[in-house]
């Protein structure tokens, strides 16, 4: 058997993908839709101050094309958190007038492929912001779930421990020459969910995802063992440009 990767986990991860049901918000009255309107703001509101005390983050986004209208990622201590936020958010007369697109749920991961340092390492600062890290504003985010291959012949898990560091080690390189331009949250969702891994990309410029993804579709680990899910692109959304899209 080949050694398991240990892992380092964080916050739990929710991405809640949404489409508006157009027919319902136009078919309301403005009362309707002001007292909708109200409460999104008060959920908005709440998740700020959520994320100010550093108890979690969340990420609100638009999402181009038509496998959704927006997303709500969110980011808790618990599983038990992720679960009353979205029983409370669907309860909310807002949530009437949405339609379930997708969800993913997983958890912040790391592992030890380049080394761990010595010590707990959750008592290195360093480490704890990167598992429980409060969520980029910028200007784009894409997401996409993903899995390393088990076939016969290109079986990730039957690889050697120094086999697979040695690929993380240059999708790492690749990764790191685009610092500054796109930042990633990888959470894992093996026993959580349908594929082994969420990807969420953060950048200013949406182009950088096209680039960063088709560069690590060159690299072994991507090129031989990747298998990915369905793409999520979008743009970031306040409160302000929330209610400009809701707008009729
Ligand atoms: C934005 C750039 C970027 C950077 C700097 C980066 C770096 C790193 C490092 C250093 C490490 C290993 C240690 C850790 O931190 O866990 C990882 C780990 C991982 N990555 Fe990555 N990755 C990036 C970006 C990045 C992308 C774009 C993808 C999707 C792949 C693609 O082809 O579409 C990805 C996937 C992953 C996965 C699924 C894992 C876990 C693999 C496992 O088997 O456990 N990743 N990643």
């Amino acid at each position: 058997m080949s050694e398991a990767t240990s892992t380092l986990e964080g916050w739990y991860a929710l991405h809640d993908f949404r489409s508006i049901d157009w027919t319902a918000w136009k078919a309301a009255d403005d009362e309707e839709r002001a007292g909708a309107l109200e409460e999104l703001h008060n959920f908005l509101q709440e998740w700020n101050v959520l994320e100010q005390n550093n108890e979690g983050s969340t990420a609100v986004y638009s999402i181009v094309g038509q496998k959704a209208d927006f997303v709500f990622m969110h980011l808790r201590e618990t599983l038990e958190e992720l679960n009353a936020l979205e029983n409370a958010f669907n309860k909310t007369d807002f949530a009437k007038y949405t339609i379930k697109a997708y969800s993913y749920v997983s958890v912040v991961e790391l592992s030890n492929y380049l080394g761990s340092g010595d010590g707990d390492p959750k008592a290195n600062p360093a480490v704890l912001a990167r598992l429980q890290p409060i969520l980029p504003k910028s200007k784009y985010i894409c997401f996409y779930p993903m899995n390393k291959k088990r076939d016969l012949s290109d079986n990730w898990y039957m690889l050697s421990m120094e086999e697979r560091r040695e690929m993380m080690r240059s999708h790492g390189l690749i990764g790191r020459s685009y610092a500054g331009k796109v930042k990633q949250i990888i959470t894992g969702s093996v026993g959580l969910d349908d594929w082994e891994w969420g990807v969420t990309l953060f950048s200013d410029d949406a182009l950088q995802f096209k680039k960063l993804v088709y560069e690590m579709r060159f690299d072994e680990v991507s090129a031989r063992f990747g298998e990915f899910g369905s793409f999520y692109v979008g743009g970031l959304l306040n409160e302000q440009l929330f209610e400009e899209m809701l707008k009729l």
